[in-house]
């Protein structure tokens, strides 16, 4: 398959998407890498999904990544007697660790930590943040509230308090279960949701070791606040707008949205933008006007990769709602001023050797049309220090690691073709040649630039660069 964008698509999956065949269609419509979300369904169902990847990526002998995204700490109401209650404003209405079914007066709140952690004058969100109470008195085993904005509360749905930091592990007991099953399946990526602190990444990590690449979920105010910390610490960050407007006020989300993308390119790690970016398309073939100009605005903005949530999940048009994406991303990729954007924002090089040869790799571009630029990485690094310059020509990244280029799936430009048997530098440029030209992104007379670290075998950065021909 011969890469057609940049900018990649991560897509979730769920019961609308039932088999190989309509993993294969999505992947050729564009998804670099698939989304299995423990927050539903079970551990057979994310197990058959992984399968059916794989064997996609067998078929069509193309990476694909694979992202599990853990359900993290969310906090629920429990029940009511009779399923659901109004509440309307003005009112009092009590949360509790009582277990007993609840009513217009009171429900249980089976999290002593959240009891713990509130104060009098905080606010909790309920439902996507449809009711919002807030917090008159507050005892040992219980908080009285009044509130602010009504509506229907029904069973178990979700509560927000974004004004407290919990002293909740970002690891829950089945956050823990689930993790070890997806290690085992062999996930690429693991998501964590519910970020509050740099030292949650750190704990993170130390259960998941090399197995598996991180990914931090921005989605709560004190994560947007120790963002550059966190980001360093992760190889990934997903701007997770769904809860994260829910904890921050909604207007606030795109300024946050441009702040985390300019700090992860500064990094050097891949950003994510997800959630809600073609939501209409669950129920319709085509997206509303807002909805193509938000994907577009992503893209501009310097994105390694979009999101599709229920739409490719739950929805009535998975397949179109990739194609949709895919034809926005190369628009705007192909328009005249995405380079020059990029080219502005560029974060400035640093005092290396990899990152001098980047800057040369730029003056050549401007002098030479240079097709391909190649890389020949094991653990990718070097190529997403490369991805970090949003260089004119796609990067080519040669590894001998399939894990390695699963990885590298959610990181923009980089098409990664698995080789294992390069040796020498002249290997290398002459290997490069044959693969850029079958993988369709070379042809005769195109200009490649080949980056490698020599003498092979020994970790470190890039430190030659060639100039070829193909012929
Ligand atoms: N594996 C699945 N099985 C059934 N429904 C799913 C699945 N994945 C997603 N969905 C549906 O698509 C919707 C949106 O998907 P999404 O992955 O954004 O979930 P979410 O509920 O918002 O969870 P989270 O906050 O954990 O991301 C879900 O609310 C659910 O209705
Ligand atoms: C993806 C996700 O968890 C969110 O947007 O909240
Ligand atoms: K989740
Ligand atoms: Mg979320």
């Amino acid at each position: 398959m011969t890469p057609d964008k940049k900018v990649k698509i991560l897509a979730t999956l769920g019961p609308a998407v039932d088999g190989i065949e309509d993993i294969r269609e999505l992947v050729e419509a564009g998804v670099n890498i698939f989304r299995l979300n423990f927050s539903h369904g079970d551990h057979a169902d994310h197990a058959k999904r992984y399968q059916w990847i794989r064997e996609v990526e067998r078929q069509l002998n193309y990476p694909l990544g694979i992202l599990m995204d853990l359900q993290g700490p969310k906090l629920r109401v429990g029940k009511f007697a009779d399923g659901k209650v109004q509440l309307h404003r003005g009112q009092a209405f009590r949360l509790d660790l009582d277990a007993t079914p609840g009513d217009e007066r009171r429900v249980n709140l089976p999290h002593p930590e959240i009891i713990a952690a509130l104060e009098a004058g905080m606010d909790l969100l309920l439902d996507d943040g449809k009711l919002r109470l807030r917090v008159v008195t507050k005892y040992s085993d219980a908080i009285d509230t009044t509130v602010l904005n009504g509506g229907e509360l029904s069973d178990r749905k979700g509560v927000n308090v974004p004004q407290a930091v919990l002293d909740l592990s970002p690891l829950t007991t089945k956050d823990r279960r689930d993790l070890s099953f997806g290690l085992e399946l062999g996930v690429d990526w693991v998501a964590l949701s519910f970020v509050q602190r740099p030292q949650d990444i750190i704990e993170a990590r130390a259960l998941i070791g090399d197995k598996a690449f991180l990914m931090a979920k921005i989605e709560k105010p004190s994560a947007v606040e120790q963002l550059r910390e966190i980001a360093e610490l992760s190889d990934a960050i997903m701007v997770a707008r769904g809860d994260l407007g829910v904890e921050v006020p909604a207007e606030s989300v795109p300024q946050i949205q441009k702040n985390i993308i300019t700090t992860c390119r500064q990094l050097g790690k891949p950003v994510v933008v997800a959630t809600q970016m073609l939501e209409s398309m669950r129920f319709s073939p085509a997206p509303t006007r807002a909805e193509v100009t938000d994907v577009a605005n992503a893209v501009a903005e310097g994105a390694d990769a979009v999101m599709l949530s229920a739409e490719t999940a739950s929805g009535e048009y998975p397949l179109e709602a990739v194609q949709m994406m895919s034809k926005i991303i190369r628009q705007v990729e192909n328009g005249p001023d995405y380079q020059t954007q990029l080219d502005v924002s560029r974060p400035k090089a640093e005092a290396t050797v990899s990152d001098a040869i980047s800057c040369a790799i730029r003056r050549i571009s401007n002098v030479l049309p240079v097709a391909v630029l190649v890389n020949y990485s094991e653990s990718g690094a070097s190529s997403l220090r490369a991805a970090r310059e949003r260089p004119k020509a796609p990067i080519l990244n040669l590894t001998p690691n399939l894990q390695t280029a699963r990885r590298l799936s959610v990181a923009w430009g980089i098409h990664s073709v698995v080789n294992d048997r390069l040796r020498q530098v002249d290997e290398v440029c002459s290997t490069a040649l044959e693969i850029a030209q079958a993988q369709g992104m070379a042809e005769r007379g195109d200009t490649l630039l080949i980056t490698a670290g020599v003498p092979f075998g020994q970790p470190g950065s890039t430190n030659s660069l060639r100039i070829e021909t193909l012929i």
